[in-house]
């Protein structure tokens, strides 16, 4: 495989002090991530609000997660099709993952707690909850920033107030071949209407496709996380922000970890805002419920290359 180019992705600054609504920092990233998400579907956020501490606190929790038996491990089942306990499927060899459902919630992660460790384990509850809320909170400022770019802000907190967050514990085991690359998750777009994603390490092994095709590397610090744009956000958009493809890719001796947050809609219509259909952007998307699209997409009947563009040929027009 030839060697990739550098990350082409731009990297946008939220750790700075007074990004408050409105202000002049503020303005100046909304222009950027704006730009950003309708570029390349998604952008690095160097981001403080996540402590170093913080960081290795929610990687503890994570091993924690991984460390547990099969037996409890299996017990990780979510409203959400598709979502819970997966091990080394057929098509992702390398793959394991366990999820939370409703992340940022006390209820969520305690639930998640107390089904895996039936005495509870407060210290992986606090650790994840104050990781999944620091990351939730960057999504927010993101879509606020982004609708006020095209006028929706009322839209927004509309679907902020029925959003719910899923927390992916990933790992992709060591694959063991010195000197070759291997297919640790395969290309896809998230099916999720944002998504946040942190890896334990500096270094590499996600990579995003670009619109021109080439895929480049993704290069995350503890203090940074990529912000991507899922299928939802690209039909909420009326199609302006696209999701972007993504993988990972496995080139080192040793098993690989990140945490990613992905928001969902539920129980409230995802309908593409008027203000964004005009002439030059006749409709391109019809409403849809997103945990129907979920069960749709993991419904294994559906046609594999209809699964391509399934956000088109589910509810597109
Ligand atoms: O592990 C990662 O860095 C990305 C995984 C991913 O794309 C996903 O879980 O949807
Ligand atoms: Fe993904």
């Amino acid at each position: 495989m030839a060697s990739l180019p550098q990350c082409k992705l731009p990297v946008i600054d939220f750790s700075v002090k007074n990004l408050n609504p409105g202000s002049d920092s503020w303005t100046k990233t909304r222009g950027e991530v704006t730009r950003a998400l309708e570029q390349y579907g998604c952008f690095i956020a160097s981001y403080d609000q996540v402590s170093q501490e913080l960081h290795d606190a929610a990687f503890v929790a994570s091993q924690a997660v991984h460390n547990l038996p099969v037996e409890a491990k299996v017990r990780n089942t979510l409203d959400a099709q598709g979502y819970g306990f997966v091990a080394q499927p057929a098509n992702m060899p390398l793959y394991v993952r366990l999820s939370i459902e409703n992340a940022t919630t006390a209820q969520g992660v305690e639930g998640f707690a107390k089904l895996m460790w039936p005495n509870g384990n407060d210290t992986f509850c606090e650790s994840v909850l104050a990781f999944t809320k620091a990351l939730a909170e960057l999504e927010q400022m993101v879509m606020r920033m982004v609708a006020k770019s095209y006028g929706i802000e009322k839209h927004y907190e509309r679907l902020l107030g029925s959003t719910t967050c899923i927390l992916k514990f990933n790992k992709c085991v060591n694959p063991n071949q010195e000197n070759e690359k291997k297919l640790g998750v395969i290309p896809h777009r998230d099916k999720s209407f944002m998504t946040v994603i942190q890896q334990q390490e500096e270094g590499k092994g996600l990579e995003v496709q670009t619109k021109d095709g080439e895929w480049t590397q993704v290069h995350l610090s503890p203090s940074s996380c990529i912000v991507m744009a899922g299928d939802a956000c690209m039909a909420w958009s009326n199609g302006r922000i696209e999701a972007p493809y993504h993988r990972v890719i496995m080139q080192q001796n040793k098993d690989r970890y990140s945490l990613v947050l992905s928001s969902f809609i539920k129980d409230l219509k995802i309908e593409v805002p008027q203000e964004l259909v005009d002439k030059d952007h006749p409709l391109q998307f019809k409403a849809f419920d997103h945990y129907d699209y979920i069960q749709y997409v993991s419904d294994t009947t559906v046609e594999g290359n209809r699964m391509k563009g399934a956000i088109s040929s589910y509810c597109g027009i």
